[in-house]
């Protein structure tokens, strides 16, 4: 059995929580080898000898976290967690840096790592090396992020399959954002009439968006996001190196709510729309696109035009769209589909946890 335990159950957390209960109720599949037994927010923490229940998780709010009387405490949890019975993974739900600092002790301990926070692998490169070697062993503990990029699409497997068998990475471009596709799709096509601000509450009200949507408008979602791509592909990039255009407007990047800041977004509405007005009269629509440019060593991301007949400019909701160029597909193989929301995020982290499992029961 692969005991399992849950850092931070919010949005997605709690996706991934309601899936594992309805596998596990379902009539449909065989019983997984996967049990919850703990829960850990940023107040309380809940470790269980024995998983917890489906009822008990169903309410797990106030049945799990809610009756417990134990405050979080991150050395007491990774202790706790190591000496359990059988092979245990961490899920970080979280996008807190503190605990993405965390993964090297969990993994030294053997603990296994699964998670859609980006900033362990986005932050300063020394800590994804030393994530890397710490999990590069086919005996000892497995990190597993696929999440961290196009939510639950095979984005990252897929780029992993490429590069270790030995293809050349020429490029890796797309819309890599949920939120800035959804906003884009719906505010620049030809006869739109939503406004920006409105896009952005509607993403935000849908789980598109970061807790503060301001981590997507900044660009530095979408900069992680390169990131990672990139460091798989094998350079040596980080946030801090690459273009990132912030589209946040100059105003309302130091007010300091994410609420403050949905509140005034309205004023630049007129903005946003004289942008879109001038990339139409050109024929065009905007789209926020991503590049790793691995030959070319033009990475970055920006908010750029695109034709009308582009595949950038037909795609839908909150879709994302990434086309990976290498040597075996100079004509790029594409990988498209919903890139944001808590189902489709906790699927894929789902599909991680089956892997690690599939480890333990052959
Ligand atoms: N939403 C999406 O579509 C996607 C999200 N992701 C990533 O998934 C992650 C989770 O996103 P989402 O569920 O939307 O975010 P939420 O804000 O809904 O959930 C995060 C949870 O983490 C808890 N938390 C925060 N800091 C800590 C801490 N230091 N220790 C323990 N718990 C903490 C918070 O609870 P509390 O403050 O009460 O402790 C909160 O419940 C993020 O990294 C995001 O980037 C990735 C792909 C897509
Ligand atoms: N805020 C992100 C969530 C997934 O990473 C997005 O909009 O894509």
């Amino acid at each position: 059995m692969l005991n399992v335990a849950i850092v931070g159950p919010g949005l997605v957390g709690g996706a991934l929580i309601e899936q594992l209960i309805a596998h596990s109720t379902s009539h449909r599949f065989a019983a997984l080898p996967i049990a919850i037994v703990g829960l850990l927010n940023s107040k309380k923490m809940a470790i269980s000898q024995n998983p917890f229940s489906a009822a008990d998780l169903s309410d797990w709010k106030t049945q799990v976290l809610g009756s417990s009387a134990v405050v979080s405490d991150l050395h007491s949890f990774t202790e706790q967690l190591s000496s359990l019975q059988g092979p245990t993974a961490v899920i970080d739900c979280t996008s807190s840096d503190a605990i993405a600092e965390q993964y090297p002790q969990w993994l030294a301990k053997g603990l296994h790592v699964v998670t859609p926070n980006k900033k362990a692998f986005s932050n300063d490169i020394s800590l994804f090396r030393k994530i890397q070697k710490l999990s590069s062993s086919p005996q000892g503990p497995s990190v597993y992020h696929e999440a961290t990029v196009g939510a639950g699409l095979p984005v990252l497997s897929t780029l992993n399959d490429l590069v270790r068998t030995g293809d050349e990475i020429v490029k890796i471009e797309g819309i890599f954002s949920g939120t800035l596709s959804y906003l884009f799709n719906n505010f620049s096509a030809p006869g739109a009439t939503a406004f920006f601000s409105d896009c952005v509450a509607f993403a935000k009200a849908s789980g598109y968006t970061e807790p503060d949507p301001r981590d997507d408008l900044n660009g530095m979602d979408v900069a992680r996001k390169v990131t990672i791509l990139g460091r798989v592909a094998g350079l040596d990039i980080g946030t801090n190196t690459l273009p990132v255009e912030n589209i946040v407007p100059e105003a309302l990047r130091s007010v300091e709510t994410a609420d403050e800041f949905m509140q005034r977004l309205p004023e630049f509405d007129a903005h946003f729309k004289e942008l879109n007005e001038q990339a139409l009269a050109a024929g065009s629509v905007l789209r926020y696109v991503g590049m790793v440019d691995v030959k070319g060593g033009k990475s970055g991301v920006r908010l750029e035009r695109y034709p009308l007949e582009h595949p950038f400019a037909a795609l839908k909701g909150s879709d994302n769209i990434i086309a990976f160029t290498t040597k075996r597909f100079p004509n790029p193989l594409i990988v498209q589909g919903a890139g944001a929301g808590a189902a489709v995020t906790a699927f894929g982290i789902f599909a991680d946890l089956i892997k690690i499992s599939e480890r333990f029961n052959k």
